[in-house]
């Protein structure tokens, strides 16, 4: 069908009354709103909020149209963008053009799979630290999403960053807090700029000058003590800096990178870890056979990266974890040039939104979409239906560059928490997804911590 039979087309979505509505869910449920009107309106949808429209494309192929095939006319957009002007700056993951383009070549190599096998040891330690911390904790209730973001910060610290991240456990909150600033701009629309006495402005500001200080010091205890071979990501980024511009472009280059991985490189491990660990407590039946394939394969040794391939099921559980509580569950762009995806035609400036979560979901992609079941990913199931339902990394050039570090963690660590403990969920109520920039639990994940 032409575009300009297209373009006669009206798009489905709620009619302009319901902004209001639409605002409130923006702020309070965001995957409510893209899976209802995803059930609703089916793989198109436009949301008009007054003066902010919002393309929602959910098919696999829109996916692979705006993430691979045509790429390079989409920026990041709604809540990264946010996210960019207030924390992340000019890092990897929200850097555009060629300033990403050099990034990327550069810091690639440092997360090659020959690296991240290498990280196999520090991964080990930091589980073995946790089982002991669980060991102690044997009856009693923790909450387990803040003792997975304690191990992957440990983790990023001791691999990526080559520095101890234990006394800076205020990172958590501060990352957190800025968060919430970038969300709350994209919902109001940066109507409440940021030098306005609100309690909520002076938290972030609070937050964002932890950050910067606690990055001054990595920096500054890392400049005094250079004992690496110099292809560690931050000898890469430290050299980086070291070039062109002026001292204070050159500071702001290095923190953009250093708060970039803080944050992209621990919490999505972490999400991913807290919702498998509520997902297995629901499924019995997949713990146990989880934790009978971690016993048979690491006994009571200590894990190594060939071991990633004899933990089939592991991985499953992991895969699985991710299709239903993606740790990225949106992947906004902002369109450069008008195009048409999927026959539609959108604006020059459009804000694009693709989501792992609802794809991940999809009823013509899914069978039994709602369910947890890790068999989907064994080997001699059918495969896929479509490459782009399953994308929890991304896809296409800005591809998620930790996702073998991501797995190798999340991997080892299931399986060795399991061949010891179960957790039986102690909430009073099922958790709730909190869709930040990463798909956190809301309140946290408490659980009873028992020998297995
Ligand atoms: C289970 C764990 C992880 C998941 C599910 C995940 C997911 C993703 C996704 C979906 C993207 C693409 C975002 C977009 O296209 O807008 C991404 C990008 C990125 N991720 Fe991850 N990630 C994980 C672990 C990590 C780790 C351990 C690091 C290490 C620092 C990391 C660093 C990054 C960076 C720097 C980018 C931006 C890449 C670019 O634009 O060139 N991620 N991640």
């Amino acid at each position: 069908m032409s575009v300009a039979a297209h373009g006669r087309r009206t798009f489905p979505g709620p009619p302009p009354w319901a902004t209001p509505g639409l605002l409130r869910k923006l702020w309070g449920d965001r995957l409510g709103l893209l899976s209802d009107a995803a059930d609703r309106y089916g793989d198109v949808v436009r949301f008009s909020m007054g003066p902010k429209t919002l393309y929602f494309f959910n098919h696999p192929d829109h996916a692979r149209h705006v993430l691979t095939d045509n790429a390079a006319n989409y920026h990041k957009g709604l809540g990264l963008a946010e996210a960019r002007r207030r924390i992340l700056g000019d890092g990897l993951l929200t850097s555009e053009g060629e300033t990403w383009r050099g990034q990327r070549r550069v810091i690639s190599p440092a997360f090659r799979r020959e690296r991240i096998a290498g990280f196999a040891g520090v991964v080990a330690d930091a589980g073995a630290q946790l089982t002991e911390r669980l060991e102690a904790q044997a009856g009693n209730v923790v909450d387990v999403a803040e003792e997975m973001t304690a191990l992957t910060m440990d983790v990023l610290g001791r691999t990526l960053l080559d520095a101890d991240l234990s006394p800076l456990s205020f990172l958590g909150p501060a990352f957190e807090a800025a968060q919430e600033q970038a969300m709350f701009e994209m919902v109001t629309l940066g109507a409440l700029p940021l030098w306005m006495p609100l309690p909520r402005h002076r938290r972030f500001r609070a937050a964002k000058r932890q950050i910067e200080d606690a990055v001054r010091t990595l920096v500054e205890s890392r400049r005094h003590d250079t004992g690496t071979d110099g292809s560690d990501l931050m000898s890469v980024l430290l050299r980086v800096s070291e070039s062109g511009q002026d001292a204070d472009a050159r500071w702001r280059g290095l923190r953009d990178q250093i708060v970039t991985m803080l944050l992209a490189g621990h919490e999505t491990t972490a999400s991913t870890l807290s919702w498998a660990w509520y997902l297995l407590s629901r499924h019995p039946r997949a713990a146990e056979r989880l934790r009978a394939e971690a016993i048979a394969v690491l006994g009571d040794r200590t894990p190594e990266y060939s071991d990633l391939v004899k933990l089939p099921y592991t991985t499953m559980v992991i895969q699985e974890t991710m299709r239903l509580y993606p740790a990225v569950w949106g992947l906004p762009r902002v369109a450069l040039a008008a195009d048409e995806i999927g026959g539609y035609p959108v604006p020059a400036g459009a804000d694009i939104m693709i989501s792992p979560y609802t794809l991940h979901r999809h009823r013509d992609f899914w069978d039994e979409p709602d369910q947890f079941r890790p068999e989907r990913f064994a080997a001699d199931a059918p495969p896929v239906g479509h490459r782009y339902a399953y994308i929890p990394f991304g896809a296409g050039p800005r591809v998620c560059v930790g996702s073998h570090l991501g797995m190798l963690e999340a991997t080892l660590i299931a399986a060795m928490v399991a061949r010891r403990f179960r957790f039986e969920f102690a909430g009073p109520t099922d958790p709730v997804p909190e869709a930040m920039l990463s798909l956190r639990i809301r309140g946290g994940l408490p659980v009873r911590v028992r020998r297995a």
